[in-house]
């Protein structure tokens, strides 16, 4: 379990982080969310003591500085090709298990897992942005550490390694190891978090399961098919749900869940061809939940005759969206006031 309270940081009169408490569970898979500049690489280097700013961060019930061989308690990859820089792969990570007591043989054990025994010989700065994220993660789980943290390990990686990695990170936490892991692939990171930690400006903005940010932070929706699909949309609209056409033919409801829908039509005899629940995605969630709080926001291109000479848009840079999620459970807070390679 990792205890993260009172986390901040500034640089100059920048708040990066801005009092950042959570907890990362052990046996699911958290992942850390936000937008880019939100605080996310700040904040782990903050837990790992690489970083000076005010707050602790417990890695099940210690600090780092109190856990005497870290490799073999918690892995971490901050940057993807922190490595030796004329070592090969292999010898740079058998310096690293001589420093942990670690056997010789895990090093070939660990290559062999992240699938770079082929290229053990070579050294890391040749490598690829994939492969040094595969290197980084062998270097993590050197020590078979229970407590991993990954910033952005999907980087690089191509759809095989992706796919992989998801399997990896939900093995070892299904094992029981806490994995606490940053990135901005959020299809990916639906497929692969249990639990979601989601900040803003530095701010948090949602601690607890993904089931959850996507119920609080969206509004799902109900497409019903029936061949009596006006009479029907009436009987909904006065009941006080929200009706629009779907886009593959029927309607789309809002304000009223599948249930209520089956009983209305069963009462008044309406037959139904289909009846769905419509969830909304991750990446619409982090949408909502964070668009108040992006920090840098694109603007699009302008006309070629507004722009004249180099058809790119000059204006200055809005303060952001304004969007404001509404404040849910205690598990959500808002985030709209402007502020500001180990193992
Ligand atoms: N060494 C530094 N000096 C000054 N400002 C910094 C420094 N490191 C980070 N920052 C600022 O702190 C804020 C948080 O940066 P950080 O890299 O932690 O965000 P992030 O969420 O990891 O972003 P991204 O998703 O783009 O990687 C940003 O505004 C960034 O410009």
């Amino acid at each position: 379990m990792i205890t993260a309270q009172g986390l901040r940081k500034r640089y100059g009169d920048k708040t990066a982080v801005d009092d950042l408490s959570f907890n990362v569970r052990p046996g699911v898979v958290t992942g850390f969310l936000g937008p880019n500049g939100a605080g996310k690489s700040t904040t782990m280097r903050l837990m790992l003591d690489l970083d000076h700013g005010a707050g602790e961060t417990r890695f099940d019930g210690r600090r780092f500085d109190e856990i005497r061989h870290p490799m073999h308690e918690i892995g971490a990859v901050l940057e993807a090709k922190a490595f030796h820089p004329t070592r090969t792969a292999r010898n740079h990570l058998r310096m690293l298990a001589a420093g942990s007591r670690i056997p010789r043989k895990r090093v070939d054990e660990v290559l062999d897992f992240v699938g770079l025994s082929d290229v053990k010989s070579k050294k890391p700065r040749g490598f690829s942005l994939g492969m040094a994220q595969r290197l980084g993660l062998a270097q993590a789980l050197l020590g078979e550490p229970g407590t991993l943290i990954l910033d952005e390990p999907a980087n690089g990686l191509d759809p095989h390694g992706i796919h992989w990695l998801r399997d990896v990170l939900k093995t070892l936490a299904s094992q029981g190891r806490t994995i606490f892991v940053s990135s901005h692939l959020l299809s990916e990171m639906s497929l692969m978090a249990d639990e979601l930690v989601v900040i803003g400006r530095g701010k948090m903005i949602f601690n607890g399961d993904v089931d959850t940010f996507v119920r609080q932070f969206t509004q799902s929706t109900v497409l019903v098919k029936t061949p009596s699909a006006s009479e029907f949309a009436e009987t909904l609209k006065g009941m006080g749900a929200t009706i629009d056409p779907a886009p593959e033919g029927g309607l789309l409801v809002s304000g009223a869940d599948a249930s209520v829908i089956g009983e209305l039509a069963h009462r008044d005899n309406i037959i139904l061809h289909e009846l769905a629940t419509q969830s909304a995605s991750l990446e619409e969630a982090f949408i909502t939940a964070t668009g108040a709080s992006e920090e840098y926001v694109a603007h699009g291109l302008t006309a070629p005759e507004a722009t004249q000479s180099s058809g790119v848009d000059s204006s200055p840079p809005a303060a952001g969206r304004e969007q404001e999620p509404s404040t849910g459970s205690g598990q959500r807070t808002d985030a709209n006031e402007p502020s500001g390679g180990t193992a």
